[in-house]
Order: C-alpha cells, then sequence, then structure tokens
C-alpha cells in the first residue's frame, strides 16, 4: 500500500492510498479519514464507516465536499472512501458517464468486456476491509453508506451482509435499479440480459426478502432532479411496509441532488451510525 498524501485535519489524519487490488485487477485509490485520539492512546481502535460515492465521483468527491472529518473526529470513526469503479487504460470503459470507469454500480460483473476487472461488490465486501483491517487500528464494527450509485451499494451490500455490518444509510439512492434508466442500461451491461440475476442488486427486491433487519436511514430531496426517474424511493418505501422491514425514509424539502444535500444532513447520518458502530455490547 503506497500512501499518496497526508493532510492534518480536525486533529487526525486525512490521506489518500493506492494499492494494487487482487479482484479488480488493476491499481486502485483510496481515501481514509483517521480520527486522532485525544489522549494520544495508540492501542485504542475504531469503527469503520464506509462511503459509496456515486457516478462520475471518484474517492475525492466526498472528501472535498461533504464535511464529514469534524464530526468523525470527535466521534472517533473511520471513514472508508474506495472509487466508484476500476481504473486505467487497460479497464474497459464506455464514453457515457454512467457505465464503464466511474460507474462500477457495485456489482460483479459476468459479462464481456466488463468481468475481468468490474468485481465492486467484493472488492468492497472482502478486499477492501481486508486491507483496511490489516492496516489501520479497526475494532469489528462497520457501517456502510453512500449517495445515489453508491446508496445503491450501501443498502445492497448492507441487506446482503447483515452480520458484517452494523447500519447502512444512504443519500438519495437508486431504490430500485431493475425497472429505472440507469439501473437497467448498467445491469444490462455488467450481468446480461437475463434480468433476473440484477435481483441481487435490487434494494427494493432485497428489503422485501429480507429476514435480518439491519438499521436503515434513507434521506431524500424532494427537488432532487432525479427522483421520479431514476431513484424511486417510493417503491423501497412500499416493499418495505409489504415486509415489515422498519425503514427510516426521510424526505427533505427543497434539496436536490448535490454534495450540498449530503453536506446538509451528514451530521445526521454520522450520528446515525455512531448510534450503533460505538454501542457497547451488554
Ligand atoms: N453528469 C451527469 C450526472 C453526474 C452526477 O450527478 N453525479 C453525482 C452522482 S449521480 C448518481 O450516482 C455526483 O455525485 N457527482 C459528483 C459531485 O461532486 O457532485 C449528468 O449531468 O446527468
Amino acid at each position: 500500500m503506497e500512501l499518496i498524501n497526508s493532510t492534518k485535519a480536525f486533529d487526525g489524519l486525512q490521506q489518500q492510498y493506492r494499492h494494487s487490488s487482487r479482484l479488480l485487477n488493476c491499481p486502485m485509490v483510496f481515501s481514509v479519514f483517521l480520527p486522532q485520539d485525544k489522549e494520544g492512546d495508540t492501542i485504542r481502535k475504531y469503527p469503520v464507516l464506509y462511503w459509496l460515492s456515486g457516478l462520475t465521483c471518484t474517492d475525492e468527491n466526498f472528501s472535498q465536499k461533504a464535511g464529514a472529518q469534524r464530526l468523525a473526529a470527535e466521534l472517533g470513526i473511520i471513514l472508508v472512501v474506495p472509487d466508484t469503479s476500476p481504473r486505467g487504460d487497460g479497464v474497459a470503459d464506455d464514453s457515457a458517464y454512467d457505465l464503464g470507469q466511474g460507474a462500477g454500480f457495485y456489482v460483479n460483473a459476468t459479462q464481456e468486456p466488463w468481468r475481468q476487472h468490474y468485481r465492486m461488490y467484493d472488492y468492497i465486501v472482502d478486499e477492501l476491509p481486508q486491507l483496511i483491517e490489516m492496516h489501520f487500528p479497526t475494532n469489528n464494527r462497520r457501517g456502510i453508506f453512500g449517495h445515489s450509485m453508491g446508496g445503491h451499494g450501501a443498502l445492497v451490500i448492507g441487506m446482503r451482509n447483515p452480520q458484517r455490518y452494523q447500519s447502512v444509510s444512504a443519500f438519495s439512492p437508486i431504490c430500485n435499479p431493475i425497472a429505472c434508466p440507469w439501473g437497467e442500461k448498467a445491469l444490462g451491461a455488467y450481468l446480461g440480459a437475463d434480468a433476473q440475476s440484477w435481483e441481487n442488486y435490487d434494494a427494493t427486491v432485497l428489503i422485501g426478502r429480507a429476514v435480518e433487519h439491519l438499521p436503515i436511514l434513507v434521506s431524500q430531496g424532494d427537488q432532487d432532479q432525479f427522483l421520479g426517474k431514476q431513484l424511486k424511493p417510493h417503491a423501497l418505501q412500499i416493499a418495505a411496509e409489504a415486509s415489515g422491514y422498519p425503514l427510516k425514509l426521510e424526505h427533505h424539502q427543497g434539496y436536490d441532488h448535490s454534495y450540498y444535500f449530503i453536506a446538509s444532513f451528514i451530521e445526521e447520518h454520522l450520528r446515525f451510525h455512531a448510534d450503533f458502530l460505538l454501542k457497547i455490547d451488554a
């Protein structure tokens, strides 16, 4: 693992690393915020909150725009922000912003030309946490949250792995990708024409089938330009009500799809996760 840069922030460190990903078959960059324990206690271990970003993002959008570091430092939570896809000249790509590099959709691709590198689901669930837990002072508690495509990733990964995560949240997630243009395009390309294979990557389908109920918070702005056509939180809500899943879905008047919305409610999301990540087991 190679340290690319390190900057002091709120007594902690905002860092960026490059590593060679075995699963994605290419070099990957991620960002991490490390709180600094005020007593200088080097053996303190922290929970990790993984942020999954949306279409066109790298690891830097969230780190630079969300304003999460001050409260993460105060609460004592490590933030980890991966890139949104494999990258590089040898990695398949598409000229559109919603497919290929920057648009990995947190799935394991089965189709050509994607399957050699596009295994973002396994990367987020397995390879990245292994790396993080080997190199940073972590305890065994993990949360996952994200925005838009990354909100979809967080919901799907959290619900499919309730034993690995304590809490899940999402800003403006793509809630029903099997039934929206972004999702149909990406899942069709990465997984092929058999739409049944898409269902494992659809939060609305998964919430209807969930047996274990991880705490989930979803925040949605009512002036979001993608709300009706791409995001469909109403479908998630209906499926949750039908299955008895205690989903906390909040609508916020006047907010759009941007990082201004995320920055406005990041404190609520961090405190939501802190309730579960910092809880002392009885
Ligand atoms: N360029 C596209 C939309 C790109 C966009 O809005 N990306 C969002 C995530 S959308 C869902 O995954 C984003 O987070 N952008 C980065 C940022 O820093 O704002 C278009 O014009 O439609």
